[in-house]
């Protein structure tokens, strides 16, 4: 297989500790010797390091230290070990265990026959510049305590890199919870298939960059123990693209590309009603109508000038009071409703609800739904319904499975298989679940963290999904390239004004330049 395709396909793939412990057995039953995959894996960590130590002027007068446990993570971090030793590099080995692994326990011999010394005091790994953390991968089954723990803690003060094999040792490898104590890397590179911990949130911290190590695990392997369609995927740019509706047909015509509908704003939050127009905008959607209070309308109409602005009867206080009585929800492919919309306008979200045509509901619109019996509400639809709740709206829209579940990717299943909708979960890795499958996005960036963000999204997401619809494909995957896309703007964003600089506006205006970064133009 091209060695393209095959990095696509391994990049797609997420397993649990369980997993991989029964593909690696499968690898060791068909003939592959222990040793020799350590061998391979450990020589594929230490080119990259050699990578790693050069982009940071690390050179052979730097100190190394090696973190070495007793199972076959500190296997991978003694024949790293060795390997740097020959390279040149001045290294110490720091060990606390009386008991090893006989694997590791060997290449612990042999390290101690070269001359590399071993300790059991991290106070001697002082002098080093830069740590290797092989103390625990998959086979983490304890909270780390007593003096390890300490060291762990000493180590996590200190001004080194640090880089970690296959996890940061102290990371559940499904639930990236810390256990005890966990080591903080600036890089951690997993070994082989991406495990769960890196796409949960709450060891986000720990993980630094990560990079995934392939060590040519046959696709035959994990198919036989992950099924043809697993229940957990990365999204990966190039499903991401694939997806989009580029190129476009030469004989393209506004009403191909489709019609969609956002209802949002309120004299209080009018931005919210711009960046979900400006989000469509970079969608390239055919006919845009955005739905606001009569009050403003000028203003939404002078931002926006390409979008049909309904002015819609208002409350006091300026938010929608109902949409005007000749509209035609048919002419729709899709509405998008719910950001700065406040929560007086339920009588419109109760509305949208009965639409026949595929529905996103985000932002105010998800609290309105939180008291119209969600379960029940979102269930009896008969079109589709996408809904891009952050952790505090699925809480106040799911309480009774947030009780039962902590673990975010089952929530939006859960959430998912329940209502029979499409859950966007917001996030840092965000999860967009289907009764079926749930995908998470694997990278984004903190600089998205801030209000109008979602908005965007929310736009963004109605603009992509009406061409999808009218040309009868599913609209799963056309909703992993959203969020994707909405991100990679962010990343973009981010790296050329920082993780502050990425307002919601800004970040419409790097929506399409990140897009351009993947795709292939003639010109
Ligand atoms: N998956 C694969 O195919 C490969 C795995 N390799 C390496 O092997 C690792 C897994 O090896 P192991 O199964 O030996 O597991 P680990 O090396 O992660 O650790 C298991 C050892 O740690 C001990 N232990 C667990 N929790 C502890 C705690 N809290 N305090 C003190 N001791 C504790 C266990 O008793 C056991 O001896 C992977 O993470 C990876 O680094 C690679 O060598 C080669 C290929
Ligand atoms: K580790």
């Amino acid at each position: 297989m091209n060695s393209e395709i095959r990095s696509e396909k391994i990049q797609q793939i997420v397993v649990t500790a369980e997993q991989m412990r029964t593909i690696e057995n499968r690898i060791f039953s068909a003939g592959m010797p222990v040793a020799a995959l350590m061998e391979k894996v450990a020589l594929k960590i230490t080119q990259r390091l050699q990578k790693f130590l050069s982009e940071n002027s690390i050179t052979s007068s730097n100190k190394i230290g090696i973190l070495v446990g007793p199972g076959h993570n500190g296997g991978d971090g003694l024949v790293v070990a060795r390997e740097l030793y020959f390279l040149g590099y001045p290294i110490i080995i720091y060990s606390p265990f009386s008991k090893r692994k006989e694997l590791t326990e060997a290449h612990a011999n042999y390290a101690v026959s070269l001359g590399i010394p071993v300790s059991s005091n991290i106070e001697e790994l002082q002098t080093c510049d830069v740590l290797i953390d092989g103390l625990f991968g998959f086979g983490l089954e304890r909270p780390i305590a007593g003096e390890l723990a300490n060291a762990i803690d000493t180590i996590n003060t200190g001004n080194k890199w640090v880089i970690s094999i296959d996890l940061p040792s102290g990371i559940h490898t499904d639930t990236g919870e810390i256990l005890g104590t966990a080591i903080r890397a600036d890089l951690t590179l997993c070994l082989g298939l991406w495990k769960q911990a890196f796409l949960q949130e709450v060891g986000l911290d720990y993980i630094g960059i990560a990079e995934l190590i392939d060590f040519d695990i046959p696709l035959t392997d994990i198919q036989e123990i992950l099924g043809k369609s697993p229940f957990l995927n990365r999204i990966t740019s190039s499903t991401a693209i694939q997806t989009l509706p580029l190129p476009r047909s030469a004989n393209s015509h506004k009403y191909k590309n489709g019609h969609l509908l956002i209802i949002a704003g309120s004299k209080q939050y009018t931005g919210a009603a711009i960046l979900a127009g400006l989000g469509a905008r970079a969608s390239g959607i055919g006919m845009l109508s955005i739905a606001v209070p009569n009050s403003i309308k000028s203003l939404l109409s002078s931002t926006l000038p390409e979008a049909l602005i309904i002015g819609c009867p208002e409350t006091e206080n300026g938010a929608i009071l109902k949409l005007p009585e000749d509209i035609d929800l048919r002419r729709y492919q899709t509405i998008a409703c719910g950001p700065g919309l406040t929560p007086e306008a339920h009588l419109i979200v109760e509305t949208i609800l009965t639409a026949n045509c595929p529905i996103i509901l985000d932002a105010d619109a998800l609290n309105i739904l939180s008291k119209l019996n969600p379960f029940f509400t979102l269930s009896s639809r008969q079109s589709t319904t996408i809904i891009t709740p952050h952790l505090g709206e699925f809480k106040r829209l799911f309480p009774e499975l947030i009780e039962l579940e902590k673990n975010k990717i089952n929530l939006a299943k859960q959430a998912a298989e329940l209502t029979q909708t499409i859950i966007v979960l917001k996030g840092a890795r965000t999860c967009i679940a289907t009764p079926n499958q749930v995908w998470i996005n694997p990278d984004s960036t903190p600089a998205l963290g801030r209000g109008g963000s979602g908005d965007v999204l929310t736009g963004l997401l109605g603009g992509l999904l009406p061409p999808i619809i009218l040309a009868e494909k599913p609209v799963e995957s056309i909703v992993n390239s959203a969020v994707w896309w909405h991100s990679q703007a962010g990343i973009l964003a981010a790296k050329e004004r920082t993780e502050l600089g990425v307002d919601a506006y800004t970040l419409t205006q790097y929506l399409i330049p990140a897009l351009r970064q993947f795709i292939k133009t003639n010109s």
